[in-house]
């Protein structure tokens, strides 16, 4: 049987274009022989006698009436949005402005109206040829097939195509064919499955969303800050454990609920006032709270706002745990040569040769008295040096147990012995691969040591503990000492052949006394200092006391002139006069210094407590106190076992350095031995107390 025939009439190309594709999707060829014509075609393309007239609009009829048979049926068609085309509109974020752009203004308010009527919710501003105003933060345009007129500094275009032919038109054309329910039914369930199609595809969709929202649940969660998202309708989107915890919130029913109705109400005006973009330190129930605002924006749109923050303590933690890390490891250098003062011409001579020497990768041999600025030497050739980017490692070969050293230097394997670590140790000279190697007080380093530390320089290699495998490493080494390395070379307590190897590029600190000129700034270099630690006003020193400075000795060097001048931030108002200068005072320390040391005792106090041997410094000090003269290590240890302490002399001398350090002894004229400094017997005092 032959087909019921249907002839589309429309003005454009595109309009019957998308109609003649809905009929495909419809399956309607199963049903009717179809044909289409744009109007400017029935001139030469003539229409079937018994076809039914579909046309688009009925300001047609006039125009195309001439082409038709006599009692040609015309049916003028509604027009629908093609759900098909309608997905890229529905991934636009719900709200957002968007220009709809069509050939005429009714045309285009008709298809503002159409969607929203689909449940399209966005802000439309109609664009049609003759209006030009359209917001300008406006970035997409929807269309129904006129693209060609969307303005080009808009950026994305969603061709949503011509209307097609609605479902009650399509019930009228099988109405005119008197087709019976079946086929109504079966018209119906093709419109439904085409929309069918689309709520498949959404549903697809939507499963991965709650799947991807589901991950950035679990990711949010996972961030140390407390994070909170409010959109612009004041709605909670995310908020994670850790936000919970901190307002005190139970679960996440508090999201897409009222931010104002479920945030405590100080909390909610501490975020609300909050400026975007910046840093800002608040309080919240007694704690300091970092909190930094930021705007949501998609494509341009605000959205909302996100919350980031955490408690001032954590992040004091976290920056207290990187630099114990680094600085337990000794993986760091601080100091650079801006770091260093002083402006003799000895010390510019110095340092010119050390920033020289920093540019090459030779073994560099800092000699100098105590207190010099040695380890702020090497800190600041590492720093100069290529290397800077590297580790720089340091050992203090007084300060490590003999029986230690071998494997704090070389690491061992697990296993190697008992007690060792499982998994091993990694070794300082491994730690410092491509950095610098700092060897400090080299001069105390055991004949063992002095021989495996010749063949490492000698190979650049080393073997950890326990371990049959060779570790080729890079390193660059810096020494240091106090003690007059050439002559124990000559005493024969110090190898020759590593002296040689250290020696390569020396470098001699000159004492204190030997460049008198650095006083003055290193003195205002420590009152800047002190007074920003102290937190207190600046102070000058008086004529006499200047000079008194000038004179003296300095046998601890820079870091007895530190001490003294942190000694006298504590005491002196605003000017240091000459009796306040003890070691130009015979009774010197009074009950005033005894309060101006109170903190630093304490401080040293419990410095030693950590480091495990309080009682054997209290031992040492009453040793040295009861003998009344500077004595030797041998009389010590002496005097130390006949009172039941087993202190070996690699023990003693690293105690006795920090003795020194702190300044509560001092070494005798010519090395003979230790003797107790007066803030060393207030010291004692001060611990009976
Ligand atoms: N040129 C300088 N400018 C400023 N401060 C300095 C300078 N030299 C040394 N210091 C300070 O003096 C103190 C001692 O310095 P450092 O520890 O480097 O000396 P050292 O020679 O290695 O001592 P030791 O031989 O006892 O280990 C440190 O507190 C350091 O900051």
């Amino acid at each position: 049987m032959d087909k019921n025939k249907i002839t589309i009439i429309t003005r454009h190309d595109h309009t019957l274009q998308s109609i003649i594709d809905q009929c495909y999707e419809l399956d309607m060829m199963e049903d009717f022989n179809i044909e289409g014509r744009i109007i400017s075609q029935l001139a030469y393309l003539p229409i079937a006698q018994d076809s039914l007239i579909v046309t688009t609009s009925d300001l047609f009829i006039p125009a195309i009436k001439p082409y038709l048979a006599e009692n040609a049926k015309i049916i003028v068609a509604q027009r629908c949005i093609n759900h098909t085309n309608i997905r890229s509109m529905l991934e636009i974020p719900r709200g957002m402005k968007v220009l709809l752009v069509n050939d005429g203004k009714e045309r285009a308010l008709e298809t503002i109206a159409m969607l929203k009527e689909m449940g399209i919710e966005l802000e439309f501003y109609p664009y049609y040829p003759g209006e030009t105003t359209y917001p300008q933060d406006i970035t997409i345009a929807i269309t129904p097939g006129e693209a060609k007129l969307v303005p080009s500094s808009i950026p994305k275009v969603i061709d949503i195509g011509s209307r097609v032919i609605d479902l009650a038109t399509w019930i009228e054309i099988y109405a005119h064919f008197n087709y019976g329910m079946l086929d109504l039914r079966k018209l119906t369930s093709r419109f439904v499955k085409s929309v069918f199609y689309i709520t498949q595809e959404l549903s697809v969709e939507i499963q991965k969303a709650n799947l991807l929202s589901m991950q950035l649940e679990v990711i949010v969660d996972r961030i140390e800050d407390g994070v909170l998202a409010i959109d612009e309708e004041d709605i909670i989107r995310s908020i994670n454990h850790k936000a919970l915890d901190v307002l005190h919130l139970q679960g996440r029913n508090v999201i897409n609920q009222k931010a104002s109705a479920c945030i405590p109400a100080h909390f909610y005006q501490i975020i609300w006032q909050l400026p975007y973009e910046r840093e800002e330190v608040m309080n919240w129930e007694g704690q300091t709270f970092f909190f930094r605002k930021t705007h949501i924006t998609i494509e341009g749109r605000t959205f909302g706002y996100l919350i980031l923050f955490r408690r001032a303590s954590e992040i004091n933690k976290l920056e207290h745990d990187y630099r114990r890390k680094l600085t337990n490891k000794g993986l760091f250098a601080k100091y650079t040569f801006n770091d260093l003062t002083g402006r003799s011409s000895s010390f510019k001579k110095l340092t010119g040769i050390a920033e020289k020497m920093a540019k090459s990768n030779t073994t560099v041999l800092l000699l100098g008295e105590t207190g010099t600025g040695k380890e702020l030497l090497a800190q600041a050739i590492h720093n100069a040096s290529p290397r800077r980017w590297e580790p720089f490692v340091g050992v203090n070969f007084a300060a490590i147990a003999e029986s230690l050293l071998e494997s704090e230097l070389f690491g061992y394997e697990e296993g190697s012995f008992t007690g060792a670590k499982k998994g091993g140790h990694i070794g300082l000279f491994e730690q410092a691969h491509k950095g610098t190697l700092f060897l400090d007080e080299i001069g105390d380093a055991s004949p063992l040591i002095q021989n495996r530390l010749l063949r490492v320089l000698q190979e650049r290699e080393i073997m950890k503990v326990g371990g049959n495998r060779v570790i080729p490493i890079d390193i660059r080494v810096i020494a240091a000492t106090n003690r007059n390395l050439e002559q124990m070379v000559g005493d024969g307590l110090f190898r020759a052949d590593l002296y040689y190897r250290l020696n390569v590029l020396p470098l001699y600190i000159p004492p204190l006394r030997k460049r008198k000129e650095d006083i003055p700034l290193l003195i205002q270099e420590f009152i800047k200092r002190v007074c920003h630690e102290l937190k207190r006003p600046a102070f000058q020193f008086s004529q006499g006391a200047i000079e008194i400075m000038l004179q003296y000795g300095w046998p601890g060097n820079i870091r007895e002139l530190e001490n003294v001048i942190q000694y006298l931030g504590h005491i002196v108002d605003d000017v240091v006069l000459t009796e306040h200068l003890l070691f130009n005072r015979e009774e010197k320390y009074s009950q005033v210094a005894t309060d101006a040391y109170n903190h630093e005792f304490e401080t040293m106090y419990q410095s030693y407590v950590s480091k495990g041997f309080i009682h054997e410094m209290q031992g040492i000090l009453q040793t040295i106190k009861k003998a009344n003269y500077a004595v030797g290590r041998n009389y010590i240890i002496s005097q130390m076992r006949t009172q039941g302490w087993d202190i070996t002399e690699q023990q003693l001398r690293y105690r006795l350095h920090l003795l020194k350090q702190d300044n509560l002894l001092e070494v005798g004229r010519g090395r003979q031995g230790s003797s107790l400094t007066k803030k060393g017997e207030e010291f004692i005092c001060w611990m009976k107390e």
